[in-house]
């Protein structure tokens, strides 16, 4: 009998290649992202964060490889339920409350009065449930965005950088709860392209240029690099592969 104590895998890429324009962007990624942990998804920009996440979710046309979403293939019909993606730029109607967005939700995925509020709680916008969306702030349309994807209780949860404009607290008590989702069996797949929300993460992903450069823990990026600093680690991993 065999005994393994990886976790079970939520996502797992093989050989992603992808084109956007007349550019290739991804070159033959493999990965895997672990169930119920949150895995951190960093690089400069442009390196083709948002083009991996696009490919997980299904919105992105791809030119070979597999990617595997919670057992079926990516952009599934039995997936659209099951993952909730929740892009750079806020996507709410500015027209509805923060409440009618979320209940709006809430109905395309059989949630109650009870999902909407936890999810206003969760992001902290509880007092602002009666202002319409265009009333809102930035950081706060962020927020709205981000509990029209929690509202649907999604197994598997992209997030494309979440934390950009929000203020050092929010940041915190988002992480917090990204934290709680990920203990409930949530997977969370979070992208950032700064590296102090690295320590933040189970694991993580480390991307340049459109090549996956490791996929490893934040205690491991340490290990391998003797640097402390999570952003010189990173450079410093950048230095080996080019010495390699
Ligand atoms: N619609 C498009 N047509 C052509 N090329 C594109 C398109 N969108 C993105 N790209 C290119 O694909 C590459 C990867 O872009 P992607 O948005 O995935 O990067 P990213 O790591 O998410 O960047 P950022 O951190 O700035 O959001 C970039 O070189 C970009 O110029």
């Amino acid at each position: 009998m065999s005994h393994t104590t990886s976790p079970p895998v939520a996502v797992r890429v093989d050989g992603l290649t992808v084109a956007r324009g007349k550019r290739t962007v991804l070159h033959g990624l493999s990965l895997e992202i672990p169930s119920g942990s949150i895995t951190g998804l960093l690089g400069p920009s442009g390196c083709g964060k948002t083009t991996l996440m696009r490919s997980i979710v299904g919105t992105q046309i791809v030119e070979s490889g597999t990617v595997t979403v919670l057992g079926d293939p990516a952009g599934s019909a039995a997936l659209r339920r099951r993952v909730g993606y929740v892009t750079q730029a806020p996507s709410i109607y500015s027209d509805l409350s923060v409440r009618d967005n979320l209940a709006y939700y809430a109905a395309l995925y059989d949630r109650g009065r009870a999902d909407v509020d936890a999810a206003l709680d969760a992001v902290g916008l509880g007092e602002y449930a009666a202002q319409r969306g265009d009333q809102l702030s930035g950081g706060q349309q962020t927020r709205a965005s981000l509990a029209c994807a929690l509202v649907g209780k999604p197994e598997l949860l992209v997030l494309d950088e979440p934390t950009v404009g929000l203020d050092p607290v929010l940041r915190v008590e988002l992480w917090k709860q990204f934290r709680e989702l990920a203990a409930a069996g949530t997977t969370l797949l979070v992208s950032s392209h700064v590296m102090d929300e690295a320590d933040h993460c189970d694991r993580l992903l480390l991307m340049r240029e459109g090549n996956l450069i490791a996929q490893l823990s934040p205690g491991e990026l340490r290990e391998r690099t003797g640097e402390q600093n999570l952003e010189t680690a990173f450079l410093t991993l950048i230095t080996m592969g080019e010495r390699a």
